[in-house]
């Protein structure tokens, strides 16, 4: 793993947190510059929770993410643009985001429901 660490910042805290969160399902793209992690949920009313929670707190802490959502999943990406790489930033973002999936629930994605499928109480 060689990612590249925002001029600045603290190499050796932001690389340990970096490596931690990879353990816990979070991946870096081919350049190793952003983070990803797809979430699955038992709901789409979930799926929002979650994408809200999100943006909230990224709307306190002014760092935003690429967030993509479907009927049963929410993904995340957090990099940095300026200086341009991963920062405590990103990783800030990532552990809350595990923290908010966490306590709102999470499924494996079969489990998850699919578009079509859905009765009018999950809506
Ligand atoms: C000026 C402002 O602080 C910056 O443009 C912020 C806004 N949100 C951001 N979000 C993310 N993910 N990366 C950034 O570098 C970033 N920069």
């Amino acid at each position: 793993m060689q990612p590249k660490i925002a001029t600045g910042q603290d190499e050796v805290k932001v690389k340990a947190e970096l490596e931690a969160l990879v353990n816990g399902g979070w991946q870096l793209d081919n350049e190793e510059i952003q983070l990803e992690k797809t979430y699955h949920l038992a709901s789409y009313r979930n799926v929002k929770f979650l994408a809200i929670e999100i943006m909230s707190r990224s709307q306190l802490k002014n760092h935003h993410p690429v967030l993509t959502s479907t009927f049963s999943s929410v993904t995340v990406h957090w990099t940095t643009h300026s200086p341009r790489g991963l920062s405590d930033k990103d990783t800030f973002m990532a552990k809350y985001c595990d923290r908010a999936a966490n306590s709102i629930g999470t499924v494996n994605p079969e489990e998850s429901k699919k578009c079509g499928s859905v009765q009018s109480s999950q809506i």
